[in-house]
């Protein structure tokens, strides 16, 4: 399992229809988004079990690590690559015992070094910031600002940057020290999202020698 990720990280719309979940995944991990989280607020359990099974098979044929949102025991019971949790979802150090040493396990930090440094301490794999700017998504979420990459890159372990996220606005954030791009709306909701993840890609590519980004 590649240890330093760096790109696309594509989370799940919340989409009931398994078969269009499919297809609208499946585009995207064929573009090149380099981690998938299933997220799922209104699925019952019986349905989360189901889309999670699916999307592992599609990850697998794809080589993309699924983790799971919220859920560790779900990830664990299926045998995904991790799980993200964030301050309501159950302890760090009990999803860390379940899933073993080599699963990814994140850890949403909001716009704390604090919570991050505990995380890490409590055993995440990597650390999540947001939102850096208005997230359709989660118009209430908690705002972060850019430095917080920096100040997080001392942790080692991945930074996550999430939240109303573009490929127009992703790159300061690359700069800043995002590891990846974690994105809904921004791949999910574009006209083409197979363009949308390539666009994304751009974020990462270093600026050619003497080029100046002001
Ligand atoms: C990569 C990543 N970062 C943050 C979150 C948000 O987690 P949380 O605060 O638990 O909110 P919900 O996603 O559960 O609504 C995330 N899911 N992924
Ligand atoms: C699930 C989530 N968590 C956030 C945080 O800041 O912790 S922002 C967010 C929504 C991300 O979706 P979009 O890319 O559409 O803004
Ligand atoms: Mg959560």
């Amino acid at each position: 399992m590649n240890r330093h990720p760096r790109g696309l990280y594509a989370i799940t719309p919340d989409l009931a229809d398994t078969a269009r979940l499919l297809s609208c995944v499946e585009p995207v991990l064929a573009a090149g988004a380099c981690w998938l989280q299933y997220r799922n607020k209104h699925a019952d359990a019986g349905l989360r079990e189901q889309q999670a099974l699916e999307l592992l098979s599609l990850c697998r044929r794809h080589g993309v690590p699924l983790l799971v949102n919220d859920d560790w025991r779900l990830a664990a019971r299926i045998g995904a690559d991790g799980a993200h949790l964030g301050e309501d979802d159950g302890g760090l150090p009990a999803a860390r015992r379940a899933l073993g040493p080599d699963a990814w396990l994140g850890a949403s930090c909001y716009d704390s070094i604090e919570l991050a440094s505990k995380a890490v301490a409590d055993g995440a794999s990597y650390v999540a910031f947001g939102a850096f700017f208005p997230s359709p998504t989660k118009p209430g979420a908690r705002r972060a600002t850019a430095p917080l990459l920096s100040e997080a890159s001392a942790l080692g372990v991945p930074v996550v940057a999430i939240g109303g996220i573009s490929p127009d606005n992703g790159r300061p954030l690359v700069e800043a020290g995002a590891d990846l791009l974690a994105v809904i709306s921004g791949v999910f909701d574009a006209p083409d999202p197979r363009a949308a993840v390539r666009a994304f890609a751009t974020c990462f590519d270093s600026p050619h020698p003497g080029e100046s980004r002001e």
